[in-house]
């Protein structure tokens, strides 16, 4: 007989159960009323502080991207949206006409999209933007930058429509009741509305179901324990913070039926690419006879990706283990580490792939090429 699990939230825990799920009644990330700049929540500075930031210039931008005050692959792809059009209002100004601004808006895009390797929201959303500058070929920029705000409004909307999408399909694979083990954070900061990892939570919060949450703190930056817990027990869903290397204990008491993360790039066979330690979840949820679900917009699905293998994974700044940010004690000593960003989920230990246009089973490579047909 399993052990009895962490309490669940007391009734009246769940009586400051939030109408909508979500950190605040502001999206991640948003296009300030003037056009002027693109204002993001600092995801940095969470949960201790809830404080935003705008971005006006492209270096501000890059910055924002690299060092994970915006992140999460949806909401990295609406930032680069906006960021793509603010950059243009002021490149449109100064250029003396359309091919000075185009290849200005060129040097822009692939700037941006030098910030972050993995996440394939950040290059799609700056391909997308710069299409339409390109299909608008020798016209008057002034009139381009119209467009470019409809296209990254419209990257907005799309996402948060395929969040909403996502995260009913997504809760139609839970029952009442039922415990979920989480990895990093791909809730409302990281992907805009409900999300997508976490999404399901939140819909099947606000739609009765009760989902019992363990939350992996997932090292080194502590996407779980900062923002993940924070997000959930901030909308009155009960959620148990572990820490990473407890997930197997967690699942050997039957606490857990079911694995739900986000993705940053699906390849065409179903490998996907998440959080580091994301492969190990999934390898103790096969282990354990436990449903691993990954989820993810269609935008997350690289076409031009054959394999898992063919992802490149960002390596970031050692001292992101060593300096251990969130203690108060020095860094750790100088030592050697490895930082990778992600790893590669294989397809055979995924479950499902739940897009916000359907439920992909395997094959993979027959399912997910079916999204596109
Ligand atoms: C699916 S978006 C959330 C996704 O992004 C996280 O990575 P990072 O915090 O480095 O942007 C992690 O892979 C989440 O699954």
């Amino acid at each position: 007989m399993a052990e009895e699990g962490p309490e669940p939230a007391t009734p009246e825990a769940a009586a400051t159960q939030t109408a909508t799920s979500g950190v605040t009644n502001v999206d991640a990330v948003e296009l300030r009323a003037d056009g002027g700049a693109v204002v993001i929540i600092d995801q940095t500075l969470l949960p201790n502080r809830l404080e935003y930031l705008e971005l006006a210039d492209a270096k501000d931008m890059y910055d924002a991207i690299f060092q994970l005050k915006v992140r999460g692959a949806p909401a990295i792809g609406v930032c680069a949206g906006y960021c793509y059009y603010v950059l243009a209002r002021q490149e449109a100004a100064r250029a003396a006409g359309y091919e000075e601004f185009a290849s200005a808006m060129e040097r822009q895009r692939a700037y941006l999209n030098s910030s972050r390797p993995t996440a394939v929201n950040l290059s799609w959303a700056l391909s997308r933007m710069h299409g339409v500058t390109l299909a608008h070929q020798g016209e008057d920029p002034a009139g381009i930058v119209g467009l470019l705000r409809d296209e990254a409004v419209a990257i907005h909307r799309e996402d948060l429509a395929m969040s909403e999408e996502i995260s009913r399909l997504g809760a139609s694979l839970l029952k009442d009741g039922d415990g979920v083990l989480t990895h990093c954070n791909a809730g409302p900061l990281a992907c805009l509305g409900y999300g997508t990892g976490q999404g399901p939570l939140y819909y099947a919060h606000d739609h009765g179901k009760r989902v019992r949450v363990f939350a992996d703190e997932t090292r080194p930056l502590l996407q779980g324990a900062r923002l993940t817990s924070y997000e959930l027990s901030r909308a009155g869903i009960d959620v148990t913070l572990i820490c990473d290397n407890m997930a197997s204990i967690v699942m050997k008491n039957g606490w857990v039926q079911a694995c739900m993360v986000g993705c940053d790039r699906v390849a065409m066979n179903g490998d996907a690419a998440n959080k580091i330690g994301t492969s190990g979840v999934a390898i103790l949820a096969a282990h354990y006879g436990i449903p691993f679900y990954v989820l993810g917009p269609t935008s997350t699905i690289d076409r031009d990706c054959p394999t898992g293998d063919d992802i490149k994974i960002e390596q970031r700044d050692p001292d992101e283990i060593k300096t251990m940010f969130y203690a108060k004690p020095k860094a750790l000593p100088e030592v050697k580490c490895y930082n990778p960003a992600f790893d590669v989920t294989d397809h055979s230990l995924i479950t499902a792939i739940v897009t916000e246009k359907g439920i992909c089973r395997p094959p993979y490579t027959q399912s997910l090429a079916a999204l596109f047909e």
